[in-house]
């Protein structure tokens, strides 16, 4: 006998104005499995989750929980059929505790358990030492982005929740990390939650999910068991066609031109020291490193975000002196945020607006006053060369997919003809082929003489895109790989300092 699944979504579709986002979609999801959700940006996978979450309503369509049709009018709803979803973007209130927020809904209707503290620190505690042993006392804005993410999925199983959505769980999380989430998960799995798993990475998809549905522009396309499946017909299914090549050529190691960045012993005070960078015109500088390592910090002071105490920055063979971004913008030297949210886009302005709000003067005319047609198509061109996926360059960017969120902030820093981009986690959230676009479009940028330098916490990103990778430990500069020495292996022993166990070996093997 076949079991009733536990959700079932029967011709699902929605709309937003004239945009169909999903069209007679179908969706099951058998208790106890872990599934995956596949689909480039902007297929509607989101879109469906919300609908199941009580966040968006349907237009057409049925879900059933348990084989029943049930209406699913409120995210309050939702929590009631024990559905919940961690979202793409962490939404935790960064000044309450881990406890208050594990009950947040709680303590907003005056159900929490109940106002009284330390009853509610305690079943806090108890939810979250299923996943880590994070003090529910200690306020969110000071857990890494990690331990906050286990705090968004410790609110979700206090809803007695038997259906867990996770949105691209892993996209701000370093290879560790992503590892100890797994663990989390698969017990999730066992304890008999079954849930749904969206992802673009599908390393990760093929080691932990049961099966993968894929979604093209909006339609189902087809369900398969993972044992059943490859990556490689994954994407076939999601794009509709082969992608050959992944990564573009690198340089040749003759090949890169004149000295650009030199960062000589720049120094924060604080997070960072002592740290010595040179870029050259032509190439693509990788830096990896642990979450909290430093990178970002040590980025934004080379861009004038943070103040440096020590050490120089010279562009070009000047000595900048830069005392705030604009200044560093004006020098040719831009920087794409991790934090899409916070400093990448404004997410209520156009997206034409958006992608000329870096450098207004090259579209202002003689009178001072913006040329609104040079900025639209100035917009037009590089949403397009980047594959933006929209109704217009005129919608607002909160209409569009995260990951076309994404490109929305590349275009952005590519509008300013910058001599050197520093990316922090330029591809987060983006999907398997606007990533070979974003990829192929730097190494093009690079071959101009364009100097780039890509922080990212995904290694393969590292290792086929970039012809070099400095790593940073603790704030330091802990070493460099050039492009025959890159590989995992060998990124993570820099990283965390430690020695895995075949590289002692091959060490051994050399001494030998
Ligand atoms: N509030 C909205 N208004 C207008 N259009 C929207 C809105 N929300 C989503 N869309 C559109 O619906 C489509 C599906 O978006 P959705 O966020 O579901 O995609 P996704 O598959 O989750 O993408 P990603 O991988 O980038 O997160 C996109 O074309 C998006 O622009």
């Amino acid at each position: 006998m076949v079991e009733t699944p536990i959700l079932e979504i029967r011709g699902l579709s929605k709309a937003f104005g004239p945009a169909k986002a999903l069209d007679d979609v179908r969706f099951e999801l058998r208790r106890g499995e872990i599934h995956a959700l596949c689909g480039e940006n902007g297929a509607g996978k989101s879109t469906l989750m919300n609908m199941i979450a009580g966040v968006l309503q349907p237009d057409q369509g049925d879900i059933l929980i348990d084989g029943q049709r049930v209406s699913i009018p409120s995210p309050s709803a939702a929590q009631r059929l024990g559905i919940a979803l961690v979202h793409q973007e962490i939404a935790l209130c960064q000044d309450a505790t881990v406890a208050e927020n594990i009950y947040m809904a709680a303590i907003n209707s005056r159900r929490a358990p109940l106002m009284n503290y330390q009853r509610l620190h305690a079943d806090a505690q108890k939810v979250m030492d299923l996943l880590a042993p994070i003090p529910v006392r200690t306020r969110v804005a000071d857990l890494s982005i990690s331990n906050q993410q286990l705090v968004e999925i410790a609110k979700a199983l206090t809803l007695d929740c038997k259906v867990l959505m996770l949105d691209e769980p892993t996209a701000a999380l370093t290879e560790s990390e992503a590892q100890r989430l797994f663990t989390i998960v698969r017990g999730l799995k066992q304890r008999g939650i079954s849930i749904v798993y969206i992802s673009h990475r599908m390393a990760e998809i093929f080691s932990l999910c049961d099966r993968v549905t894929v979604f093209r522009d909006g339609h189902y396309v087809a369900t398969d068991p993972i044992a059943a499946t490859s990556p490689d017909d994954v994407v076939r299914k999601m794009v509709g066609r082969e992608i050959t090549q992944l990564y573009p050529d690198k340089l040749a190691p003759q090949e890169p031109g004149r000295l650009l960045l030199d960062v000589d012993a720049l120094s924060d005070g604080q997070r960072f020291n002592d740290v010595s960078l040179q870029l050259r015109a032509g190439e693509i500088l990788g830096i990896g490193g642990l979450i909290g390592a430093g990178r970002s910090e040590i980025a934004q002071t080379i861009c004038g975000l943070r103040p440096a105490t020590s050490g120089t920055v010279a562009l070009d063979g000047k000595r900048l002196r830069i005392r705030n971004y604009s200044d560093a913008v004006k020098a040719g030297l831009v920087y794409l945020s991790e934090d899409r949210k916070g400093s990448g886009v404004f997410l209520n302005m156009p997206i034409a607006a958006n992608i000329s709000a870096l450098d207004l003067r090259k579209l202002t005319g003689a009178l001072g006053l913006l040329d609104r047609r040079a900025e639209d198509s100035q917009a037009t061109e590089l949403a397009k060369k980047l594959g933006v996926r929209m109704a217009g360059i005129d919608a607002t960017v909160s209409t569009l997919s995260g990951g076309n969120q994404q490109k929305v902030a590349i275009a952005k820093q590519l509008s300013v003809d910058p001599k050197v981009i520093i990316m922090d986690e330029p591809t987060r959230g983006i999907d398997v082929v606007a990533k070979v676009e974003i990829h192929r479009l730097l190494r093009q940028l690079a071959g101009k003489g364009v100097g780039i330098v890509v922080i990212s916490s995904e290694l393969p990103e590292l290792i086929g895109l970039c012809d070099r990778v400095t790593v940073v430990r603790e704030g330091r500069i802990a070493g460099e790989l050039t492009a025959d020495e890159l590989g995992e292996e060998a990124i993570i022993m820099l990283a965390s300092g430690v020695q895995t166990p075949s590289v002692q070996q091959k060490q051994a093997q050399n001494v030998a």
